[in-house]
């Protein structure tokens, strides 16, 4: 092996949990996350449009982080709001429930949620727990062990219910860097032609890419396929969440790759609240997961493309996600890729 070789090890849980809290204790991804007002209201809407089952009524804020989610439900009248953060960021919270006179309501518990013990179980659970492509963190886990261990019967779920799509997506900024070292030579007179492949192999690699995806990338329709219901999905089935899809192309282009995003939604009276990620909404910090073919395909109108996908965990660290999809694009043959979110911390020289 070379002195350069890198090989990935498998993280002990520990070692895991020690990575995930620290990446935030930080104020940058709290900042990005309050920012974010697609998120943020969206939570906000949801949590006040469910005022009636939580006036009154017992919260629980499976990492609370800065302590946002925890006051939206102060302020919609719950009694008693128990605000669980593992991360240092908890001492932020404590200050700004004080800042917002809700402390004889919320208490902060400085903890991670699956050692915490409650004089009491819950009426309500509110979390956000989405990571990119939806699982990527496996906060989940914690949400439905909160739910499991500490939900009344019946009670109420916040945000209840998780959709995921996939769309063959055309990607303009990668076939220009493809094309970009043919046009070499007639700038300076070299030819560089030879680096597309190489390019190619670079660019369109097996790492699960976040990127915005604009609503002209998008190559057909999307394809729900999967959803997850909140107060019935368990751990064993997230393991392995997977689906079919079937699109069929708008009109001629080149593939270069699959867009995945995610929606949740927040039951209401009247009409349920969606906080969604799709590229045909307004962005949001969560953007699209982008997984790359090996090649572009061709495509025209009514092109079919369809197979299947499976996220599930990483062996190396669990709260990392992996995709893999089988695909079959019109008359080609099945093809199957791996997808892996790329993790310097991972590789020991
Ligand atoms: C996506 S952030 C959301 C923060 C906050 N609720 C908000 O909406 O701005 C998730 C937070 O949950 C915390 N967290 C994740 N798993 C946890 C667990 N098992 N126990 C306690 N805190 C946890 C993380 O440290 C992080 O601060």
């Amino acid at each position: 092996m070379s002195q350069h070789a890198t090989k990935k090890r498998k993280l002990d849980r520990s070692t895991e949990d020690y990575m995930y809290f620290d990446s935030y204790s930080d104020v940058t991804i709290h900042e990005e996350m309050i920012a974010d007002t697609v998120r943020t209201n969206t939570y906000r809407m949801g949590i006040f449009k469910n005022s009636k089952s939580i006036e009154g009524k017992v919260v629980l804020d499976v990492g609370a982080g800065t302590g946002v989610l925890s006051l939206f439900c102060a302020q919609a009248g719950a009694r008693k709001v128990y605000a669980v953060e593992a991360s240092s960021i908890a001492d932020q919270a404590v200050k700004i429930v004080k800042l917002n006179q809700m402390e004889d309501r919320i208490e902060v518990i400085k903890s991670t949620l699956e050692t915490i013990e409650l004089a009491e179980k819950v009426d309500v659970i509110v979390s956000e727990w989405m990571g990119y492509a939806l699982l990527h963190e496996s906060m989940l886990n914690s949400v439905i062990f909160a739910r499991d261990k500490w939900l009344k019967p019946g009670g109420l779920i916040l945000p209840s219910r998780a959709d995921l799509y996939i769309a063959p997506i055309n990607d303009v900024v990668v076939e220009g860097r493809l094309d970009f070292w043919s046009t070499v030579k007639g700038q300076y007179g070299v030819d560089m032609s030879c680096m597309t492949d190489f390019a190619r192999k670079c660019i369109m690699n097996k790492d699960i890419t976040v990127n915005p995806v604009t609503v002209e990338d998008v190559l057909s329709h999307p394809c729900k396929f999967a959803e997850l219901d909140l107060n019935t999905v368990t751990l064993e089935q997230l393991r392995d969440v997977n689906g079919s899809f079937s699109c069929v192309c708008f009109g001629s282009s080149s593939i270069h790759a699959f867009c995945v995003w995610f929606t949740v939604t927040f039951p209401a009276e009247e009409k349920a609240l969606v906080l969604s990620t799709s590229p045909f909404k307004a962005e949001t910090h969560w953007k699209q997961a982008v997984l790359y073919l090996d090649d572009a395909v061709d495509v025209m109108q009514d092109t079919k493309v369809e197979g299947e996908i499976s996220l599930y965990p990483s062996e190396e660290n669990s709260r990392h996600i992996c995709i893999r999809v089988d695909y079959v694009i019109g008359e080609q043959k099945k093809h199957s890729k791996s997808f892996s979110i790329p993790d310097q911390y991972l590789e020991v020289k």
